[in-house]
Formats: C-alpha cells, sequence, structure tokens
C-alpha cells in the first residue's frame, strides 16, 4: 500500500515570503530523499495559468462573485489534475496559497462573506485540506513594500483592502489551525520554524 504524501500550504499576505519559503522548503525536503511537487495559485495547470492571466490583469472586467468562483475554478483543476494524484501516489505537496486566501482576499477583503466562499471552494476542493498550513504573518507597510515590480490587478487594491487581508489571515488562523510565523524574522529563522513543524513521520 502506498502511503499518501503530506499537503503542506503556506499562506499569507502579498510579499510576506511564501515564494522564498516554499524554495526552501522543497530543497529540505529534497534532501530528506522525500518526492515532492510545488503549486502555486492561482494557476499550476493550462487552464489554471489561463485563469491567473484574466484575474491578475489589471484591464479584466470582473465582479466580485466572478473573481470569487474563478479562483475557485483554478483551484478544482488544480486539485483535480495535479494535487489530488500526487497525494494519492505518495508524493508531497507543497502549495503556496490555497482556499485560506479566497476566505481571505474575497470572504473579508471583498466582503462577499466567509460562509459562502467555504461553501464553493468546499465544493472545488472535494473537501481536500491540508495536513498543515503555515501563515506567514507581516505588518502591511512592510508586505506591501517588499512588491518592487508594477502591481497587478490584485495589488493594485491599495493599503486599506491589503490590511483587512492582514486581519482576516489572522481572524481566521485559530479556525484552520494555521501555524503562525512571524515574517519579519530573517528567511533562514523562519525557514526553520517550517521545518520544525513538518510531519516527517
Ligand atoms: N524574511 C524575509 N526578510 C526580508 N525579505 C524577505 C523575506 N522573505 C522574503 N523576502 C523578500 O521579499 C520579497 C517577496 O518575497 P516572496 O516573493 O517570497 O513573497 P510572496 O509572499 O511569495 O509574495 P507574493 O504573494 O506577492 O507572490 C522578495 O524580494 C524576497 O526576497
Ligand atoms: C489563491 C488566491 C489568490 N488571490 C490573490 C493574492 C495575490 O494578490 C494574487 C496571486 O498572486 P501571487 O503573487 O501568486 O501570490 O491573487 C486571491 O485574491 N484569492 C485567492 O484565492
Amino acid at each position: 500500500m502506498v502511503l499518501r504524501g503530506k499537503f503542506i500550504v503556506i499562506e499569507g499576505p502579498d510579499g510576506a515570503g511564501k515564494t522564498t519559503q516554499s524554495k526552501l522548503l522543497s530543497q529540505f525536503l529534497h534532501s530528506k530523499g522525500i518526492k515532492y511537487l510545488y503549486t502555486r495559485e492561482p494557476g499550476g495547470t493550462k487552464t489554471g495559468d489561463k485563469i491567473r492571466d484574466i484575474l491578475l490583469n489589471p484591464e479584466s472586467k470582473i465582479s466580485n462573485m466572478a473573481e470569487c468562483l474563478l479562483y475557485a475554478s483554478a483551484r478544482a483543476q488544480l486539485v483535480n489534475e495535479i494535487i489530488q494524484p500526487a497525494l494519492n501516489e505518495g508524493t508531497w505537496v507543497i502549495a503556496d496559497r490555497y482556499l485560506h486566501s479566497s476566505i481571505v482576499y474575497q470572504g473579508m477583503g471583498l466582503d462577499l462573506g466567509i460562509d459562502i466562499v467555504e461553501d464553493i471552494n468546499k465544493i472545488a476542493t472535494t473537501g481536500l485540506m491540508p495536513d498543515v498550513t503555515f501563515l506567514i504573518d507581516l505588518d502591511t507597510n512592510t508586505s506591501l513594500g517588499r512588491i518592487n515590480r508594477s502591481k497587478d490587478r490584485i495589488e493594485s487594491r491599495g493599503e486599506v483592502y491589503f490590511r483587512k487581508v492582514r486581519e482576516g489571515y489572522l481572524n481566521l488562523a485559530e479556525k484552520y489551525g494555521m501555524i503562525k510565523i512571524d515574517g519579519n524574522k530573517s528567511v533562514e529563522e523562519i525557514s526553520l520554524e517550517l521545518i520544525k513543524n513538518i510531519p516527517l513521520k
């Protein structure tokens, strides 16, 4: 019998350091001889990458509910095509964002409501939940200050929206059993904290 792979999610506001930490965690799993794959959202499949282009393009006109459903559609494809098959064959998955992002950015940030976003995403993911979820928490000024490229459609929403996003994550952390990590720490310190909490057994 093949042992199911572990599903690890790294969450947090834009610029918190998720991608940096995903790479370091990937290196750690590789050093342990663990087969893994990395996903980022939205995207990670051909269909999902097309949806990503629509969602992040500043020219796109998208209603709040359409935005929520597009993120959920990309996620449904990612779970069906990549994540669930990988876990079933024993491969670990490191996910740079998962449904928590939708609850926070669309449910709280856009005021669509937590319940409806949770319901939509339960359907989209067939109820698949992570084994471990990390929340890299960082104050809004610092996290936005770390984005040094042209801003996409979501990033252009400005400070008030991103304060709601940060607060949203902090409010959601307990309900979803997220392991909160201080994003002000050094890259190396954060990486060690993640590794400490990885369920190797
Ligand atoms: N602990 C840290 N201390 C200082 N700078 C950091 C730290 N972690 C990451 N950075 C830097 O902050 C910037 C954003 O990091 P990264 O791309 O990993 O964040 P992210 O959470 O994936 O962002 P996004 O959600 O916008 O893709 C990068 O320039 C990265 O080098
Ligand atoms: C999954 C997901 C993402 N978002 C937002 C968060 C970011 O602003 C972008 C993704 O860009 P990244 O640089 O790859 O982090 O999309 C969202 O609003 N809702 C979601 O479900």
